[in-house]
């Protein structure tokens, strides 16, 4: 078992560090902000992300342990993963964390005594840990990489909202490093992983799959997402065009009559009001921006993240619709958080819809059942909050799911009970288009306000 320092105790370095003392490692988690690392060590998940309080339960203290002190978990460990943000700047990625902390492990490894590997676990465009972390490494520490110590790069997979199954049970791990030995080093540190397939690389091939594997998963959606523009415009309803397309057997994750067999690429072809999150649109435009400054032409990439700029303001597109004029509408928006199962409200496309809505006179309520507490951070007095979803729902003129919180699945029964009928917009296509009496949803053709004559015969007219 390994020695483990963890720089970052974010989403990602959290959520590793925790694993891998589950895993039996020891590990001791680095932050800047104190209030982070105290709540770390006195067992409080200072994120939500289901299992997280379980394995911090399990491993603080004995093999889980958080500080502000880098210096201290860098000569205490034999392997350091770098884990801080790399956010977008507007023209390409940020590198300013990852700057500083390799400078901060830099200094610390001028005094370490063994041999320590540094392995970034940050998404970082391709040839940053060569050309970025490792000289900045051998410039504070004295040292030479290679001869005196390793470099790696390991990048992380995992969706938050799944982020501890994700880290459990990965689909592979790819471990990119300098020599032999830094690749033995993290083979090493995933012996504790023994089934899982395990690709060796090179630091910029593994930082290349990273941003390959985002960029096509977030293409689909950007495809689907234009198909399902297309789709409710002329007259077809997205899902069900999506269905015979996933019957492909090239493409196969759905079985003959339609049941899903395996997940698989296809389970990215939901369209709906967009993708957010810290990672999709923020890495596709560092992509974008790295690529172009590399000569190559990005259009395809660069209208992956145009579709999606757009795809929230279908939303509201949709409501208008329903009332063109939106000043004094009630109108509840279910869901902050980017996606189900996060706290996590980073570029989710709830937010420039409420920001519309509030600009157009709306009275906004919004209900998430974890992530409201950011809601009020972002949006604070001007507009409503919900405790429950039933009392968002009650006395809305128009309702907008923007997450699809298995909750929001309760709708039609709330919708049911009361006597207003609310017009149910459905970003993320959640319910079934027959649930509620007033229904609308991305990628579905408009029907207006439902009729006797539009209604099958088991649902009753509004
Ligand atoms: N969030 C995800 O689902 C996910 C998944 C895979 C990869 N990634 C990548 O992982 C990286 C981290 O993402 P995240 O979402 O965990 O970020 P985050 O913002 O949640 O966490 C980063 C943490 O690093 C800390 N930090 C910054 N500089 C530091 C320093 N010098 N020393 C110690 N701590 C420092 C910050 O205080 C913060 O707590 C990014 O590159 C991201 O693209 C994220
Ligand atoms: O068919 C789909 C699938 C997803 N989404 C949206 O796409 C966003 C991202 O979703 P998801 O991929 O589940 O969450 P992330 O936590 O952002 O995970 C992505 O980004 C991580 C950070 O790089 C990677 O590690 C993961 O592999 C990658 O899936 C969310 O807004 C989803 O609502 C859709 O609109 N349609």
């Amino acid at each position: 078992m390994m020695r483990l320092a963890v720089i970052g105790t974010g989403y990602v370095g959290l959520v590793s560090g925790a694993c891998f003392a589950e895993k039996g490692h020891t590990v001791v988690c680095v932050d800047v902000d104190p209030a982070k690392v105290a709540m770390v060590n006195c067992c409080k998940p200072p994120i939500y992300e289901d299992g997280l309080q379980e394995l911090l339960d399990r491993n603080v203290p004995a093999r889980l342990s958080a500080t502000t002190d880098l210096r201290e978990a860098i000569l205490t460990s034999d392997v350091s993963l770098i884990a801080v943000g790399t956010p977008f700047d507007g023209e390409e990625i940020d590198l300013s964390y990852i700057v500083g902390a390799s400078q901060q492990i830099g200094r610390a490894l001028a005094a370490h005594e063994g041999w320590h590997t540094v392995i970034v676990k940050s998404t970082v465009v391709p040839g940053t840990t060569e050309d970025v972390v490792l000289p900045i490494l051998e410039r504070e520490s004295g040292r030479r990489a290679g001869h005196d110590f390793g470099v790696g790069m390991n990048p992380e997979f995992l969706k938050e909202g799944e982020a501890i199954a994700d880290f459990m049970s990965p689909d592979r791990i790819v471990i990119g490093g300098i020599d032999e030995r830094s690749i033995r080093v993290q083979r090493e540190l995933y012996q504790v992983f023994p089934e899982v397939a395990m690709l060796e690389t090179t630091p910029r091939t593994a930082e290349m799959i990273k941003y390959t594997a985002n960029s096509l998963l977030a293409t689909l959606i950007s495809f689907s997402n234009e198909i399902g523009n297309l789709s409710a415009a002329i007259g077809v309803d997205v899902a069900e065009a999506m269905r015979g397309v996933h019957l492909d057997k090239r493409l196969t994750p759905f079985s003959g009559n339609g049941d899903r067999v395996k997940p698989g690429l296809l389970t990215y072809l939901a369209a709906g009001c967009g993708f957010g999150g810290s990672c999709f649109p923020k890495d596709v435009k560092a992509l974008v921006a790295h690529g172009r400054r590399a000569g190559a032409s990005m259009d395809l990439l660069q209208s992956v993240i145009e579709v999606n700029r757009r795809q929230p303001g279908k939303m509201i597109d949709l409501l208008r619709r329903t009332r063109s004029d939106l000043n004094g509408a009630r109108i509840s928006v279910l869901g902050v958080a980017f996606k189900p199962g996060t706290d996590d409200v980073r570029e989710s496309p709830s937010l420039s819809v409420i920001q519309s809505l509030i600009d157009m006179g709306a009275l906004v309520t919004v209900y998430d059942p974890v992530a409201q507490h950011e809601a009020e951070r972002l949006f604070g007095s001007s507009i409503a909050y919900a405790a429950t979803l039933a009392e968002a729902v009650s006395n809305a003129d128009a309702i907008l799911v923007m997450t699809a919180w298995p909750e929001f699945r309760q709708l039609p029964l709330l919708i049911e009970r009361q006597v207003r009928t609310p017009f149910v917009i459905d970003g993320r296509r959640i319910l079934d288009k027959f649930s509620v009496p007033a229904y609308a949803g991305i990628g579905l053709p408009f029907a207006g306000a439902p009729t006797a004559d539009t209604y099958p015969e088991d649902l009753p007219p509004r």
